[in-house]
C-alpha cells in the first residue's frame, strides 16, 4: 500500500503526520515501526493520525503512536501543536481555536498570529494510582509538601506526574552530564511503573528558566518532549523551585509552560506554547 504523509516537528520532536479524515486508517504496529525507523522507513519520534471528530464538541480526533514501538499512547504535547498547524495549513478547518480529542482528553489549541501554538494541556494528575505508579510500601520524602518517590534500586528520587501520559521527573545538577541514556531506559521500564514511563531530567537555572532532557517511553531520548516539559515545570513549581511561567530549554528549542497551580489550586490547567513546523511531504510504500 502507498501512504501519503507529512513530516513535521515541534522543537525538534519529529512526527510523521497522516491525514485519516477522509478514509479510515489502519496500520499494524510493525508498519508503524517501519514509518518510525530512521534507516528503513521515514523516521520520527511519533506518528500522528488525524481523524474526524467523534462527538459534536470535537473538531477532530487525533491518535499518537510511538515511533520506536508502534504502541498507541495517550498524549503528545509537541504533536498537538503540529496537529493544529497541519489542519489549518492543509485547509481542513478555517478555525484558529480547535478542539481535538486524544485517547486521554479533549484539548483546546490556539494558533497564534506569530505562528506558534498554545495548548491547554489540562490539569496535571498527582494521584500515584492514576499515573500509574506503584507506591506500595514506599516512603516518599516531602519537599514543600510535595512527594518525591525513591526508586531504591537506581538510587534516585523522582516526582511522579501524569499529563495524561506518565512522567517521572528528577532534578539534576547539570543536564549535560546527567545519565539520560544509561538511566533513562531503566526508569522507562522500572517495575513501579506498570505502563512504563517517560523519564525527565530537570536542571533549574533560575525561577523562570530550566533545561530539560527527556528519555521518552517508546522513542528514546528526543530533542524535546512537550508533556515532559509540562510535567517537569509542574514538579518544579510544587517543589517551590519555579514561578508560574517558565521557559524550558530543550536540545531542539524553547517551550514556554505556564501553570497557576501554586495560587489557583492543583486542578489548574497547564498551558504550553511553542513552535510547529512542516518539513516535507512524501509517499511511502508499506
Ligand atoms: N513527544 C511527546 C510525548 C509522546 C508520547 C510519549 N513518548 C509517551 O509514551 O507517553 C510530547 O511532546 O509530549
Amino acid at each position: 500500500m502507498n501512504l501519503r504523509f507529512t513530516k513535521m516537528h515541534g522543537a525538534g520532536n519529529d512526527f510523521v503526520v497522516i491525514d485519516a479524515t477522509k478514509e479510515p486508517f489502519a496500520l499494524t504496529p510493525e508498519q508503524m515501526r517501519r514509518l518510525g525507523d530512521r534507516r528503513f522507513g521515514v523516521g520520527c519520534d511519533q506518528i500522528l493520525v488525524i481523524e474526524p471528530g467523534r462527538e459534536p464538541a470535537d473538531d477532530f480526533a487525533y491518535r499518537i503512536f510511538n515511533g520506536g514501538t508502534g504502541e498507541e499512547v495517550e498524549h503528545c504535547g509537541n504533536g498537538s501543536r503540529c496537529f493544529v498547524r497541519y489542519v489549518v495549513d492543509h485547509g481542513l478547518t478555517t478555525k484558529r481555536s480547535i478542539r481535538v480529542r486524544t485517547m486521554a482528553a479533549q484539548l483546546e489549541l490556539h494558533l497564534r498570529d506569530d505562528g506558534r501554538v498554545t495548548v491547554d494541556m489540562g490539569a496535571p494528575i498527582f494521584e500515584t494510582g492514576r499515573v500509574p505508579f506503584d507506591a506500595k510500601a514506599l516512603q516518599p520524602r516531602e519537599v514543600n509538601g510535595f512527594e518525591l518517590w525513591p526508586l531504591v534500586d537506581l538510587g534516585v528520587e523522582v516526582a511522579v506526574v501524569s499529563m495524561g501520559n506518565p512522567h517521572a521527573v528528577q532534578v539534576v545538577e547539570d543536564v549535560a552530564t546527567a545519565p539520560v541514556l544509561s538511566q533513562g531506559p531503566l526508569i522507562e521500564n522500572h517495575p513501579r511503573f506498570p505502563r512504563r514511563v517517560n523519564a525527565g531530567f530537570l536542571q533549574v537555572i533560575d525561577r523562570s528558566h530550566v533545561k530539560l532532557r527527556v528519555f521518552e517511553r517508546g522513542a528514546g531520548e528526543t530533542l524535546a518532549c512537550g508533556t515532559g516539559a509540562c510535567a517537569a515545570v509542574v514538579a518544579g513549581i510544587r517543589l517551590g523551585l519555579l514561578d508560574a511561567r517558565v521557559d524550558v530549554q530543550t536540545h531542539g528549542g524553547v517551550l514556554t509552560i505556564e501553570w497557576a497551580g501554586a495560587s489557583a489550586g492543583l486542578d489548574a490547567a497547564v498551558f504550553m506554547t511553542g513552535p510547529a513546523v512542516q518539513v516535507f511531504e512524501g509517499e511511502i510504500t508499506l
